[in-house]
């Protein structure tokens, strides 16, 4: 038998919460099954950036590249969720580097176990950019977490995405990291194809390692 799916994605729907000034996600509908009508198609209005999403380095880098033109072997593979909990407003190396291999391509970091999917989570934790350098010196190519940014709301100079982009890492975030255990999984988490879009809508999953167990 296949391994058991876990699924770290939040759910989209209207009246979910969004970056503060970003754009409401909203679904309307354009067509409905009648009689004159087979087929029911919506209309889909979001930002790159809500829920479960991936950043392209345009997104921090206006000469960075674009949704679709982001390589796409870091979205999948094998990753490492590290337990995060009570880390304050910036996980640092010292509160994770006990968990960390000496080699570990994908890492994500679980900083709260209790999700609100109603409200936006202000005063979230970020991470410090000393452990995005850290975390490049063990070989990451992908860097998840399960909060909205990596660095904190209020962040002018974005210090951890700068850092990410200069290692050319990839960025996952609000992650639904809340039921999994800390441990080794398979990742599967791709974008879509959007041209010279800043960001991407991700389905992020995972399914567990042989190591787990
Ligand atoms: N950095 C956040 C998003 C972000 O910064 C943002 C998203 C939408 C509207 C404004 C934003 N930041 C403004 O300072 C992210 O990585 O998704
Ligand atoms: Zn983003
Ligand atoms: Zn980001």
């Amino acid at each position: 038998m296949s391994k058991p799916i876990i699924d770290i994605t939040m759910t989209l729907k209207p009246g979910m919460p969004v970056w503060p000034g970003d754009s409401d996600f909203s679904m309307e509908w354009v067509m409905r099954i009648s009689d004159d009508c087979p087929v029911n198609v919506s209309k889909l209005t979001l930002s790159p950036h809500t829920g479960t999403h991936m950043d392209s380095c345009f997104h921090y880098d206006s000469k960075g590249v674009s949704s679709s033109e982001m390589p796409l072997e870091p979205y999948i593979g094998k990753a490492l969720v590290v337990d995060a909990l009570h880390c304050g407003d910036l996980v640092t190396p010292e509160h994770i580097k006990d968990q960390i291999p000496d080699t570990i391509e994908r890492v994500l970091i679980q900083t709260t176990a209790e999700y609100s999917s109603d409200k936006w989570p202000f005063g979230f934790t970020a991470l410090h950019p000393d452990t995005v350098e850290f975390l490049a010196t063990r070989g990451c190519v992908l860097i998840g977490i399960d909060t909205p940014s990596m660095d904190p709301q209020e962040s002018k100079k974005m210090p951890s995405h700068q850092a990410i982009a200069a290692h050319k890492i990839s960025i996952l975030e609000s992650l639904k990291l809340e039921a999994v255990n800390p441990g080794y999984y398979e990742l599967i988490a791709l974008p879509l194809k959007l041209e010279g879009c800043d960001g991407s809508p991700v389905r992020a999953i995972l399914r567990p390692l042989d190591e787990n167990l």
